[in-house]
């Protein structure tokens, strides 16, 4: 093929627009809305088809505007920007709802969109890389390759945390610590914004001045680093206490702690989860809540029952731990690795409710114990529509029904997609 002229039929579920070739072949078209007469140029194989590269649009979609951002469409922060918000919202929901038909749940009742607005997001982790020059590009991952988009601007993310773009290149390009590869986790907490620094090499006593000099200008009160592998980190600067408050109460998030990404995010997902949970609660319910985290959850569903939390990370349910004694909410807050140790059959016994959040991989480990479990709801937050079919699919082959299904976009005009889909077990 040299070039070609195709109708695109439907937007994928990676964000490219889907269509055949004459023969039958599946062609992915970046850029691409469905509905669009579009020319494409031969690009590279994909497994399950064709990527091509979009020449021109010959008759574009009513739904296309024009992206906002200037570093759209390389960044890989986002991929959705040409479409307009209403079937954008509208694509995300059709995407839920094929997950949870894919599970079983062809009838599954599911809400509209929770769109969560521009400049909202407080939690990045954001690539850097020193060039030849000793220039340091900082920002998302490109959608091609591995290189990264140095931003000047980013739309979704709270503008306090795009202030720090530019000092921080700055204090980066003289820093010992970063040769060549390295990343920032920047969350905006409560207290101002709060780095976790990744960088490939370790810092010595300039870097440190530097880094607490950084720190007071900016007022940060914490930075801190560690190594590219992960692991354990180290406070560079400490300048004041850090917080966040998780339904009211304050929480000392360790360096790099999961935050959901938006506020209205976790907003909406917090008022699917309670109004997913039974009408009726005694007083002396109890629930269960898997990969707690910090306790974004813990903390409103100890408005409603006793809460017995478990979460994977040390750290994270310390943390989670001191904020419920100090306030004496009903919280137990347990350390378990859920996909070593899955909370079996018997120790769920009782329970009024259980509510899971697993990470991007989903809860395989801990389905079968749910599905044949004497539980009536399960509340699961998911953040990964193929895991939610591969987990939903247990529970629906054990009886299950979907009870209602929100879906939440907290990365606006991105692929990912968050939703709370409330079980239930037929009497
Ligand atoms: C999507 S986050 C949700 C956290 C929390 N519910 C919130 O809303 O902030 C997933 C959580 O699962 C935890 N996690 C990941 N793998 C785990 C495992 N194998 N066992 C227990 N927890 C795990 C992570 O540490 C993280 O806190």
């Amino acid at each position: 093929m040299t070039t070609l002229e195709l109708e695109i039929t439907a937007l994928g579920a990676g964000g490219d627009g889907l269509a055949a070739t004459p023969d039958g072949a599946r062609l992915f078209v970046p850029g691409a809305l469905p509905g669009e007469q579009v020319r494409v140029s031969p690009g590279p194989k994909r497994g399950d088809g064709m990527a091509v590269v979009l020449e021109g649009v010959l008759s574009p979609s009513r739904d296309r505007v024009e992206p906002p951002c200037p570093h759209f469409p390389r960044c890989g922060g986002c991929t959705i920007q040409h479409l307009a918000l209403a079937p954008y919202a509208a694509w995300k929901r059709a995407r839920l709802a094929e997950a949870l038909s894919r599970a079983g749940f062809p009838d599954a009742p599911v809400a509209d969109t929770v769109v969560t607005p521009p400049q909202t997001r407080r939690r990045a982790d954001l690539a850097l890389r020193r060039q030849a020059d000793g220039r340091v590009l900082l920002g998302f991952h490109e959608r091609s390759a591995g290189a990264v988009e140095d931003l000047s601007t980013c739309l979704v993310l709270n503008p306090a945390l795009v202030a720090l773009f530019e000092p921080l290149r700055a204090l980066l390009r003289g820093l010992r610590a970063f040769r060549r590869e390295g990343s920032a986790v920047l969350n905006l907490l409560d207290t101002g914004p709060d780095l976790l620094l990744r960088l490939d090499g370790e810092p010595n006593a300039a870097d440190r001045s530097a880094i607490a000099a950084f720190a007071a200008a900016h007022r940060i009160p914490r930075i801190a680093g560690g190594t590219l592998k992960g692991g354990t980190t180290e406070t560079l600067a400490q300048l004041g206490a850090v917080s966040m408050a998780l339904g009211g109460v304050p929480v000392a998030p360790p360096p790099g702690a999961f935050l959901q990404a938006t506020p209205q995010g976790e907003a909406a997902i917090i008022a699917a989860v309670l109004d997913g949970l039974p009408r009726k609660l005694a007083g002396k319910a109890r629930i269960a809540e898997l990969h707690a985290g910090l306790g974004t959850l813990s903390f409103p569903l100890a408005e409603r029952a006793r809460v017995a939390a478990f979460e994977g990370a040390a750290d994270a349910v310390a943390a989670l731990d001191v904020a419920a004694r100090r306030v004496g909410a009903a919280i137990s807050a347990t350390r378990r690795d859920l996909a070593r140790q899955p909370l079996a059959p018997k120790e769920l016994d009782g329970f009024a409710a259980l509510v899971l959040d697993p990470p991007f991989a989903g809860a395989l480990d801990q389905m079968p114990a749910l599905a044949r479990s004497q539980l009536q709801r399960i509340v699961y937050v998911s953040c990964n529509p193929a895991a939610l079919t591969r987990d939903g699919k247990l529970l629906q082959q054990a009886g299950w029904r979907v009870a209602q299904a929100t879906p939440i976009d907290q990365f606006l005009w991105s692929t990912q997609l968050e939703a709370v889909v409330s079980f239930e077990r037929p009497r």
